[in-house]
């Protein structure tokens, strides 16, 4: 069994809820309110400038050129990503770039990003990548689940028609290839904290699907716990 497999293996019952989540069901049928997914994508263009950010630190640590030059290539295309899809999808529900810019990040978003940024700025190289794998890969499996029932006039085929893609699909094997190559050469210790990292990045990847759905900002004190007197 490859390393990546025994990742998919240890995360399985995690990422089969993932794809139960009502966002994706409602997603694939085309039923998902404009309102959350406007949210959504308004919170996905600040998660992919912190995921190119992160990618772009662990390109920094790659020990040879051609792995710099994937993962920097990655990084490129998650901002070429943010800017089309976001785009068409602002322009679709009539996101102004004011409300962009007036929407704050998630504490969902916020949680994931400083997570794959402390991954790669603090971890090593082989935990830096493992803590990107799911943004790849997970995205990868719903994309091409979601695409083979979605109809065409689907509001959100554009998004289906990334992710499912050819382009997305080369750039997942090529992550895929590059974390199994690097556990060969990993201790089992750094293939234990290589588990640990993938397995808090498939849970960031729920939890951020699920904050958009329900809406949520930044939890505050709650009045009835404000003990006065
Ligand atoms: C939260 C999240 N994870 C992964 C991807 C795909 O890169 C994305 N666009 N957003
Ligand atoms: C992971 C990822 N997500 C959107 S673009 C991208 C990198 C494509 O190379």
């Amino acid at each position: 069994m490859s390393f990546t497999q025994e990742l998919a293996a240890h995360t399985q019952e995690l990422r089969q809820q993932i794809h139960a989540m009502p966002f994706n069901r409602a997603l694939a049928n085309g039923s998902l309110s404009p309102e959350i997914f406007q949210g959504y994508i308004i919170q996905d263009a600040h998660y992919l400038e912190g995921f190119a950010r992160a990618l772009s630190l662990a390109a920094s640590k790659a020990p040879e050129a051609q792995s710099i030059a994937q993962l920097a290539g990655s990084a490129a295309g998650a901002i070429a990503v943010e800017r089309e899809l976001h785009a068409h999808y602002m322009g679709l529900f009539g996101v102004t770039s004011d409300d962009f810019e007036g929407t704050d990040v998630s504490a969902a978003c916020d949680h994931y990003v400083s997570f794959l940024l402390r991954s790669a700025a603090i971890g090593d190289f082989p935990e830096a990548v493992t803590a990107l794998l799911p943004c790849f890969w997970i995205y990868r499996d719903i994309g091409k689940e979601i695409a083979q029932t979605s109809r065409a006039d689907n509001p959100y085929s554009a998004w289906i028609a990334t992710y499912s893609g050819e382009a997305f699909d080369q750039s997942v094997q090529r992550m895929l290839d590059l974390v199994n190559r690097v556990a060969d050469d990993a201790s089992d210790a750094t293939r234990a904290r290589m588990h640990h990292a993938f397995q808090r990045s498939c849970w960031h990847e729920w939890r951020f699907w699920d904050s958009a759905y329900h809406r949520e900002g930044w939890k505050q004190p709650r009045p009835e716990d404000v003990v006065t007197g």
